[in-house]
């Protein structure tokens, strides 16, 4: 995926406009995993949402397989934080809707459902409707739902953000195992240093309004079976810290765009 030069506005209250992103450049190759980070407001879901079509660029570009993106389309997944579920059909047949719009036939759609609640780990779970879910299981549906139809690239916007910690650790290791099983390139937005850090080949900072890339940072932890708590290693400490950093200075930026300016006539009756 190549996003090249994205300026994104929206109208403005009061008139004028409001510049969500801009220049934002960043290149994504095929099977990486990308977690993109940066101050609340500074565009990310923006960006998600243009990466998943659901809204155009203002300037720029952004292609998948050289071709723009114009809308939403099926060679993409999206997951969202809050689980989106149809409430009225059971986790199977969640799965199994990106897959009726394909017009897949009924029965090879079942299998296909079954391999996915394999997947993610629902086996037993498919008759269930999202209400009779935790909201760790609800997610899994979701992830299930959007890689079944086999969209090459799956969109994370915060997908685990809801979560408690422990069912937040599990996913992160679930998710983790998905993409090297399925080669799915993944684009992953989070608050979390320490998820960007334990997901990302890559993780990408962005500045505060209006969002473009500062800084990418490569994530080399080493092999990931090498030890049982990556997370406490001297690597994944220095990457924290790295990525930290970058972060700090930004949320501080768009902390002072948040406070309101003193007004002019004030200033001026002094
Ligand atoms: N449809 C819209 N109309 C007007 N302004 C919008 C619209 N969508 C987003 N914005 C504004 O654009 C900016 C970027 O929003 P966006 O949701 O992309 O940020 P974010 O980095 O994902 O934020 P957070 O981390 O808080 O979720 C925000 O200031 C938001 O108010």
């Amino acid at each position: 995926m190549t996003i090249d030069r994205v300026r994104k506005t929206f109208p403005a209250r009061g008139g004028g406009e409001f510049t969500a992103l801009d220049e934002t450049t960043f290149d994504i190759a095929a099977g990486e995993f990308v977690v993109v980070v940066g101050p609340s407001g500074c565009g990310k879901s923006t960006l998600l949402d243009l990466l998943g079509g659901l809204t155009r660029p203002t300037a720029g570009r952004v292609l998948l397989d050289g071709a723009e993106i114009t809308g939403p389309a099926l060679d993409r997944g999206i997951v969202f934080q809050q689980y989106a579920l149809f409430p009225w059909r059971t986790a199977r047949r969640n799965i199994e809707f990106g897959l009726e719009a394909k017009r897949v036939p009924r029965r090879e759609r079942a299998g296909i459902a079954d391999h996915y609640l394999e997947l993610v780990r629902l086996q037993g779970f498919g008759d269930h409707y999202p209400h009779e879910l935790s909201g760790g299981m609800k997610q899994r549906v979701a992830i299930a739902r959007s890689l079944a139809y086999d969209p090459g690239v799956l969109l994370m916007d915060e997908p685990f953000a809801a979560l408690d910690a422990q069912t937040r650790d599990s996913l992160q290791d679930e998710l983790l195992r998905i993409w090297r099983e399925t080669g799915k390139t993944i684009v992953f937005i989070t608050h979390g240093i320490d998820e960007a850090v334990y997901l990302g080949g890559r993780v990408a900072v962005l500045t505060a309004r209006p969002g473009r890339v500062k800084e990418i940072v490569d994530i080399d932890l080493g092999p990931r079976d090498a030890t049982e708590d990556l997370r406490s290693t001297p690597e994944f400490a220095a990457h924290r810290h790295r990525v930290w950093e970058l972060l700090r200075d930004e949320v501080r930026a768009a902390q002072r765009l948040d406070v309101p300016r003193p007004r002019e006539e004030a200033i001026s009756l002094g």
